[in-house]
């Protein structure tokens, strides 16, 4: 899918988290979306996903603003996203398999091969040994990357992963990044993250700071310590 963000503003309230972020995310677009806590990094993926209203400016979706389709249009766009959130959990009285499953039998794909799928993609997230068992029994990682294995069943064209670091330790985290790259290949790969991953060098980045996009190009290290003053200006 074609994504663009035109004049992207969202307001919770009286707080403007995203200020007017333009950026154009042809299919196969592979970047970091980076920023400090706060600086609206889950906010730009939600809206992309079209999961939160702009206040003003838009999200285009294949060159159609988002928010102006009619809803059931708007649900068939939107299962062209797998997304990763912070907070996603599995059901805890399903197996591996059966969660990443869910998502596939909601859209009503017949069962075996619903089956099929998801075998397919716990096999590419190295979990084909986990499929039978509780997520409780998991470590935090593989939680990730069953996770994943959720958002990729679905084949995406554009994976949205927030955060998909965040408590694994470096091991773990290599992972992590491995399969997010195997995977993700010819599609849209959007990952948030509070620092560059080393793990991941995707070739472009979106840092946000204080819900502005400051800079859309190349990696940029000296970002990550710049002062407000300098990057603002
Ligand atoms: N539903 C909401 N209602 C009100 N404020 C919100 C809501 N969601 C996010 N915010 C605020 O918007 C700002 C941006 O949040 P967002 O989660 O997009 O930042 P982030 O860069 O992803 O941060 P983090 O790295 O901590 O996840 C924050 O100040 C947050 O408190």
């Amino acid at each position: 899918m074609d994504l663009r963000a035109d004049g992207l503003t969202v307001r919770y309230g009286a707080r403007t988290v995203l200020a007017s972020v333009t950026c154009a995310l042809p299919p196969g677009t592979q970047a970091l979306v980076l920023g400090r806590s706060g600086a609206g990094k889950t906010t730009l993926l939600k809206a992309l996903a079209g999961l939160v209203t702009p206040a003003e400016g838009s999200v285009l979706w294949d060159g159609q603003v988002a928010a102006r389709l009619p809803a059931s249009e708007r649900r068939v766009r939107q299962a062209a996203f797998g997304m990763v959130f912070q907070t996603d959990a599995l059901f805890d009285s399903m197996t591996v398999r059966d969660n990443v499953m869910l998502p596939l039998t909601r859209r009503r794909v017949p069962e075996d091969e619903a089956r099929v799928r998801a075998d397919e993609v716990l096999r590419a997230v190295g979990l084909a040994e986990a499929a039978d068992t509780l997520p409780e029994r998991l470590s935090g990682g593989m939680k990730k990357r069953a996770g994943l294995a959720r958002a990729l069943a679905a084949r995406p064209s554009v994976l949205l992963a927030d955060d998909p670091f965040a408590g694994l330790d470096p091991g773990t985290a290599r992972q992590v990044a491995r399969v997010l790259l195997e995977v993700s290949g010819g599609g849209t790969l959007l990952v948030a993250a509070p620092e560059a991953p080393v793990d991941l060098p995707l070739p472009r980045w979106l840092y946000l700071r204080g819900g502005k996009l400051v800079h859309d190009g190349p990696p940029a290290p000296a970002l990550e310590h710049a002062p407000d003053d300098e990057v603002l200006a």
